[in-house]
């Protein structure tokens, strides 16, 4: 038995050609941007921009330009098959599916600078990371022209990072954050999670109860960077190598000492195995 899929394009024109169709409908329409390899978190991204849109595109790209050369470029899951069904039966009505040349012709030389959200935290351990998905998040807008875009807030400097960018650059779309999809013992649901073995995936969810722990702590009244550096103890003693543990303004990302300077966010990277894994939580006020 065949399954339903969605249809795939491969160039900015037939995207362009298929929402144009839309738009001159009325119909509102909404983008999704992923690097494949759909799982849940992904379905709940398209279920969410059903409530605001009557069109959903999902664009499947896996952007080189923010990875490093040590990173996992090439052994990224690939799954374009499985993909375009779990989109179909999410309620995508398109796939935009570019191929390297599509999105960087020859002679690409455009990079998107940023400061504000994207200093610390993940650029302090993938410096060329943000400009790279700036860069691509803002072609996938200009492409598609949607009214609004998805994104997780699993990657949550990345999501504050495109808010202010499209906002900075007058970008006539709307962000909208949508909260982390978790296994049930916790773990945020995450392509790389594949990568995990059988062992690394029971420690895995200690980045969430650390997280939380702290998160609890803090709105109990608890000094912030004494929680804090419990929560690190935490995730190291678990066995991974920390990259960073960190409270921060939940806007702007700024470092933030106490609950009186604004609402806080709790945000982890860490390496377990071969995997860097990453989680965030808010801290309740
Ligand atoms: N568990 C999740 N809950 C909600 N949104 C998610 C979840 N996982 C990913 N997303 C969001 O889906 C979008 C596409 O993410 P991406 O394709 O990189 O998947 P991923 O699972 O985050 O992969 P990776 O392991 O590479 O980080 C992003 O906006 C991301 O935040
Ligand atoms: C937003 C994104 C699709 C840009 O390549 C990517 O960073 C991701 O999947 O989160
Ligand atoms: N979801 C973030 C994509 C990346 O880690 O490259």
């Amino acid at each position: 038995m065949s399954s339903t899929t969605v249809r795939p394009v491969h160039t900015v024109q037939e995207l362009r050609e298929q929402v144009a169709t839309w738009r001159v409908r009325g119909e509102r329409i909404a983008l999704v941007p992923t690097m494949g390899a759909l799982h849940a978190g992904h379905m709940a991204l398209v279920t969410a921009a059903l409530a605001h849109a009557e069109r959903v595109v999902v664009s499947i790209f896996v952007n080189p330009t923010q990875f490093a050369p040590t990173e996992d470029l090439s052994r990224y899951p690939r799954t374009l098959q499985a993909d375009l069904e779990k989109a179909a039966m999410a309620g995508a009505d398109l796939a935009f599916v570019p191929d390297v040349a599509e999105m960087y012709p020859a002679g690409f030389a455009t990079t998107i600078s940023l400061s504000g959200p994207a200093l610390g935290l993940e650029t302090d351990f993938r410096p060329t990371h943000f400009a790279g998905v700036a860069t691509v998040v803002a072609k996938l807008l200009i492409q598609a022209e949607p009214d609004i875009a998805m994104f997780g807030e699993k990657d949550y400097q990345q999501l504050q990072v495109v808010t202010r960018m499209a906002r900075d650059l007058d970008m006539p779309v709307r962000i909208i954050g949508v909260p982390t999809l978790r296994d049930p013992d916790g773990l945020a649901l995450s392509s790389r999670n594949i990568y995990l073995s059988p062992q690394e995936r029971n420690v895995a969810p200690v980045l969430y109860r650390a997280l939380s722990a702290a998160a609890s702590e803090i709105t109990g009244g608890a000094d912030v960077a004494a929680s804090v550096a419990r929560a690190r103890q935490t995730v190291i003693a678990a066995g991974f190598e920390l990259h960073y543990l960190d409270a921060r303004h939940a806007e702007t990302l700024a470092p933030i000492a106490t609950p009186a300077e604004g609402p806080i966010r709790l945000l982890v990277a860490a390496q377990l195995g071969a995997t860097r894994l990453i989680d965030n939580v808010a801290v309740p006020a």
